[in-house]
């Protein structure tokens, strides 16, 4: 495990508000000595977990904005490099920092990212914990567009921190920190069509060999090491295709699944309708227009990896978000402060990919929850 230093002094935050300044150091790595000021509250920590290319970061790019105000890298000057998000009142970290070789150093072992031996969990643990308990550190980089390891960038104490990446829940010791966990679980076919419209589309430069070939050299350490986790998580937002348009390929209309645990302190599961019931329902018509192939919604109870859950699924999308609104009043423990707030985020972001479908919907009302268990946590403090 590594060896950390406490320094503390007094000084300003590039991040956070003024307060007495504790600094966490690791020993087994040379970091610059930096003093900064922050806030002593407390840290909730949420989690955030899937494999490559599955909306990590649109999912959290999107949750920090609920929580309070649009999420941006770190002010100017910082590392252009950075994968850190930070919002008024959120901070979200990326667990790829953590990697504990660059690039050209996992090609030459022929390792793959999703391997945890390449993993600095003692450091992970170190510095989630200090952020936790009100300390600053200086969390390592691993920049993506290089594939090198990043000289360190100082992170201070958020109120709400957000760690996504590969492994948030696979070491038991960082998986005891969070406060609150979720899991993407996006379906082979579903993953395929989003790396393609990245890896084709926005970043370029990949051809649909080279996609598939990625996707099927990690999928054994992603059966290993990453899917697992998803048997820890409080909340699972499942992706499927279709059932709406029968042999659909494309992906373009998905089914979304919200798996919910049962029992989460501060986390009462979303309903629709009557709480405990079995509900079909086509919502489609004079209130809600839907163009082929239509929505349908579901909700009930399951068993999920021997944990009782409530689960609200949606098929198909919206056409017109405004009349969200007719599904939002029959939906119940939305953990909204107003009538009608989940339909105003959804027009909010309606620019983030998946706002049209239940992966917005779903997503945008995990952030009210957390929201909520936030202000509970705060409340019991
Ligand atoms: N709900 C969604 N609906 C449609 N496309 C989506 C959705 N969420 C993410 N995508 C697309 O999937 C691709 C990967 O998304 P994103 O970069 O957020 O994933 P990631 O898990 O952070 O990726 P990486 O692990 O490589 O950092 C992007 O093209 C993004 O636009
Ligand atoms: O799985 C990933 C992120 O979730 C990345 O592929 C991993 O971090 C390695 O990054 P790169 O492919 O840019 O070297």
């Amino acid at each position: 495990m590594a060896a950390f230093t406490v320094h503390t002094s007094a000084a300003t935050s590039p991040y956070s508000p003024a307060g007495t300044a504790i600094l966490l150091r690791s020993r087994s790595r040379a970091y610059p000595t930096a003093t900064i000021r922050v806030s002593c509250s407390k840290t909730v920590v949420i989690g955030v977990a899937a494999d490559s290319g599955c909306g990590k970061t649109t999912f959290t790019r999107r949750l920090a904005s609920v929580l309070g105000g649009g999420a941006e890298p770190p002010r100017a000057g910082r590392n252009p490099g950075s994968n850190t998000l930070v919002s008024d009142t959120t901070t979200v970290i990326c667990l790829d920092d953590y990697h504990s070789l660059d690039r050209v150093g996992r090609k030459a072992k022929g390792v793959t990212a999703l391997d945890p031996r390449f993993v600095d969990f003692d450091l992970m643990y170190e510095q989630v914990r200090a952020i936790k308990e009100g300390r600053a550190v200086e969390k390592p980089v691993y920049n993506h567009v290089t594939g090198l390891l990043d000289p360190p960038e100082l992170i201070t104490p958020p109120n709400i921190l957000v760690i996504k990446g590969l492994h948030p829940m696979f070491d038991e010791r960082v998986r005891d920190l969070l406060d609150f966990s979720i899991y993407l679980d996006i379906s082979n076919e579903v993953k395929l069509a989003w790396k393609i419209q990245r890896d084709m589309g926005e970043r370029g430069g990949h051809s649909l060999e080279s996609i598939k070939a990625s996707i099927e050299a990690r999928k054994p350490d992603f059966e290993a090491y990453i899917e697992p986790q998803k048997q820890y998580a409080d909340a699972v937002i499942e992706v499927l295709p279709t059932q709406l348009i029968p042999g659909d390929d494309e992906c373009k209309v998905v089914r979304v699944k919200l798996i919910m645990k049962e029992g989460v302190e501060h986390f009462a599961p979303v309903h629709l309708f009557d709480e405990g019931s079995t509900v079909y329902w086509i919502p489609c018509g004079r209130k809600l227009s839907c163009s082929y192939p239509g929505i349908r919604f579901a909700y009930g109870f399951d068993t999920y990896f021997g944990h009782e859950v409530s689960v609200v699924e949606m098929d198909g999308q919206f056409d017109k978000l405004d009349e969200l609104i007719y599904v939002e009043t029959h939906l119940s423990n939305l953990s909204t402060k107003f009538y009608g707030e989940v339909t105003q985020q959804m027009l909010r972001h309606a620019d983030v990919p998946g706002s049209n479908n239940g992966t917005g919907l779903f997503q945008t009302i995990v952030g009210l929850k957390i929201r909520d268990l936030y202000e509970q946590i705060v409340a019991r403090r």
